[in-house]
């Protein structure tokens, strides 16, 4: 199957049972452009989607199916692969041989070292050749190559899209003004976050029971986990030179929100209006990223259901100086599938932010 821009896009999310990939098919089936004809799951195939997720009653019809490539490459232009870290590892390059387009919500295609990979995530990456022609899809600072892949696209070849995860994400909207402006001369960026429950996924574990998790919030992975080599990545690609990521994930009783506050040293001199000019003048043409005015720090609340981040910053004068900067965003919104769709539109030419120019509910 093949989709032009202004053509309707046939769409499979894979994983459709999961937070993620409901979240994506939500989306998708908003969307103007794009038309959702597949979604797969590998225990509960024959059953409607609505009666998995019964807020989509009444709005659709369709049945998962079991997530066969053959299948998919029939049915669908675009796969969405909203499946636990690798998992995707090996259906992605079944995908991209058929002719589909992947944008995997999976952390497999996202490092671009293959030792990383199998450093932080445990088993060898099977597709090592693929690290190099995914793009990481963070479209506020990977536009240029994003766009690039529509342009391969539109020459008739599939193209893989690595969606970056919700505490990379947040992490790096919010260091990246500093590093790019050269307001920080040091290598090292703390980042303490906070995420919401359904970042950990549908299944529950002991962390995410109820009872464990409901009026409590604690730090865990610290120092080891898998989303630090993810940020460096990034961070290193923004300051142009390797930076060190001290990383503390905190799971919180939300159910969706992220926020991510940074700690970055202040080079020499650097003042308080300079980081917010910096801050503004980042995000000022980005539709789906608000810095917030001086002395403003965002919340999970005011982003929540959907696709935007918002960012505040300040600097704290005494002693060292700190540039702290916080970026909130919904860890299944802008953290996942709407960035995931964000990508999908500049890929298949859509205006980006084509069916994700909704508002949050406010309360
Ligand atoms: N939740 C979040 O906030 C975020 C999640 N992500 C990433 O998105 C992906 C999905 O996460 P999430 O929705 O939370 O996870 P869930 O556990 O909620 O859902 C996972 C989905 O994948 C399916 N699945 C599992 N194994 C396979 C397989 N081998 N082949 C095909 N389908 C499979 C599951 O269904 P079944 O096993 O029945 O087939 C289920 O539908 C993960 O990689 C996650 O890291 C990224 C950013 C944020
Ligand atoms: C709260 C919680 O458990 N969160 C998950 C992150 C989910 C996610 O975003 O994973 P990827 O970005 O790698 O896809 C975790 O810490 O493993």
């Amino acid at each position: 199957m093949s989709g032009m821009s202004e053509e309707v896009v046939n769409i499979c999310v894979v994983g459709a049972t999961g937070y993620a990939g409901v979240e994506v098919a939500r989306l998708v089936l908003d969307h103007p452009t794009l038309r959702l004809v597949m979604v797969t799951d590998r225990k509960i195939a024959g059953t409607p989607l609505a009666e998995a997720y019964p807020s989509l009653r009444g709005i659709t019809d369709l049945a998962f199916s079991l997530p066969e490539p053959d299948a998919i490459a029939k049915t669908a232009d675009v796969a969405f692969l909203a499946v636990p870290h690798t998992a995707s590892l090996s259906l992605t390059p079944q995908l991209l041989a058929r002719g589909v387009t992947v944008i995997d919500l999976s952390a497999d295609y996202r490092l671009k070292d293959a030792a990383t990979y199998e450093a932080w995530y445990g088993v060898p990456h099977t597709s090592p050749s693929l690290l190099a022609e995914a793009v990481y899809g963070l479209p506020e600072l990977n536009r240029d190559k994003l766009t690039d892949l529509a342009r391969t696209r539109a020459a008739g070849r599939p193209v893989l899209v690595a969606a970056p995860g919700c505490y990379p994400t947040a992490t790096a909207l919010a260091a990246a003004p500093a590093l790019a402006a050269g307001l920080t001369t040091t290598s090292l960026v703390i980042s303490d976050c906070i995420s919401g429950v359904s970042g950990a996924g549908r299944a529950p574990s002991e962390r995410t029971h109820y009872c464990h998790a409901a009026e409590s919030v604690e730090a865990y992975g610290v120092g080891r986990h898998r989303h630090t080599p993810e940020i460096e990545q990034t961070l290193t690609g923004v300051a142009g030179r390797p930076m060190d990521v001290v990383f503390t994930p905190h799971l919180a009783p939300l159910t969706r929100g992220l926020l991510s506050t940074v700690y970055l040293e202040a080079a020499s001199g650097v003042t308080t209006a300079q980081v917010q000019q910096a801050y503004g003048d980042a995000y000022a043409h980005e539709a789906l990223v608000t810095t917030l005015p001086s002395g403003q720090m965002p919340r999970t609340g005011s982003v929540a259901g959907s696709a935007r981040a918002q960012v505040g910053v300040a600097l704290d004068q005494r002693r060292r100086g700190m540039i702290v900067a916080s970026c909130a965003i919904d860890n299944l919104g802008k953290g996942a599938a709407s960035q995931a769709v964000q990508c999908a539109n500049v890929v298949l030419g859509l205006p980006e932010t084509c069916g994700l120019d909704f508002t949050a509910p406010v309360l």
